[in-house]
């Protein structure tokens, strides 16, 4: 059954295309940047993606919602998206162990969205003029006023947003014995800390701007730096922190913010892609073992593939079967190594969760 709430709504696009359709979830006004996800499925683990603060996501699979929620479902506490854009919205759910609509679910955490688009042609647009920043609304439908508020969203390029999705206070998961594991939570998704400690972790998780000094007094034996949303190119204290994390010589492992990270603290340059990648099927190569991986991925930044080259500290380990972009690199001479995609999936395939295991072998 279709959403029946027959309220308008708008989506205004940064070049001032327009597209009317419904509102759903909150019903009110946010802007931030529009990126589109390829996922069949998954929806609430690709909301609560704290890579995602600050993002409107479309849904390219055009029925959504009709698996409603459920609460250990998500990768952070709560819906990190500033808005969604859907075609086909269901606020009827099928599924006995779902505990609510995703209606409830946008409009409790004040998400708001627009349905009854068409999805196809915003995202043929975004793909052909490449990313940019949007507006939903469902209480200003004149375009004029709502271009004012478009206009104060600020640019993806060169925000920094890892400090405000990041923990408050440090906390530790998994036994007490375990590898000690130093985790830097830039915007954590939670299946990440499953696996770390599924495979016999002892982790630590410290705020995004945590100094390495003060890890090191926990002694741990190994470093992870998460993923998370912004522009990995203003995060100098981040880059610091990596930096001095290699100097030591202890293990680390970084996955999408945190393999970019690697790269900049090993003077190789991240950019803005024209869009992102964002999906459950991205085809990766691994060049060591010459395997394929299908691949979970939310990135909108990407490692410079020439610096790379050029580098005498780094070399790459892993290839986008689709456009040649970097998806993996490891220092030469030194136990770090990160990947551009998500190992975890959540959603996603599991191919690639033998990085886990790559991580502990590496320490041992
Ligand atoms: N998932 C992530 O960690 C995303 C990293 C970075 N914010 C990007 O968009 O490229």
């Amino acid at each position: 059954m279709k959403y029946t709430n027959k309220t308008d709504a708008v989506l205004l696009l940064e070049d001032g295309t327009v597209f009317r359709g419904k509102s759903i979830g909150h019903h009110g006004t946010r802007g931030g940047e529009i990126c589109f996800n390829t996922g069949m499925t998954g929806y609430q683990e690709l909301y609560t993606d704290p890579s995602y603060y600050g993002q409107i996501m479309i849904n390219t699979n055009a029925h959504i919602g009709n698996y409603g929620t459920l609460i250990n479902e998500t990768e952070s506490d709560s819906p990190k998206i500033f808005g969604v854009v859907i075609n086909s919205f269901s606020d009827n759910f099928s599924r006995f162990t779902a505990d609510g609509s995703l209606q409830d679910y946008l409009s409790k955490h004040h998400i708001p969205g627009i349905c009854d688009v068409d999805t196809r042609a915003i995202v043929r647009h975004i793909r052909d003029k490449g990313t940019m920043n949007a507006i939903i609304s469902s209480e200003v439908l004149d375009i004029a006023e709502l271009q004012k508020h478009l206009d104060e969203v600020p640019s993806m390029e060169g925000l920094e947003l890892s400090s405000q999705v990041s923990v408050k206070e440090s906390y530790e998961v998994g036994e007490q014995g375990g590898i000690k594991l130093a985790v830097m939570d830039y915007g954590i998704k939670s299946s990440i800390l499953k696996q770390l400690v599924n495979r016999g972790f002892h982790c630590k998780v410290y705020p995004a701007r945590t100094t390495f000094e003060e890890t090191e007094k926990w002694e741990p034996k190994a470093y992870f730096l998460s993923n998370g949303p912004g522009d990995p190119a203003v995060m100098e204290y981040a880059v610091d922190t990596a930096k001095e994390i290699i100097k030591s010589d202890k293990p680390l492992f970084g996955i999408c913010l945190g393999h970019q990270l690697i790269a900049r603290a090993n003077g190789v340059g991240t950019y803005k892609m024209h869009n992102g990648h964002r999906g459950l099927n991205q085809p990766v190569k691994n060049i060591i073992t010459g395997k394929g991986e299908i691949t979970s991925q939310n990135h909108g930044f990407s490692v410079n593939a020439d610096d790379v080259k050029k580098s005498t500290l780094v070399e790459a380990t892993h290839i986008n079967l689709n456009d040649d972009t970097v998806e993996g690199l490891k220092m030469r001479d030194k136990k770090v190594f990160s990947v551009q995609y998500h190992p975890e999936s959540s959603p996603g395939p599991h191919d690639s969760r033998y990085l886990f295991d790559q991580f502990i072998s590496l320490i041992n």
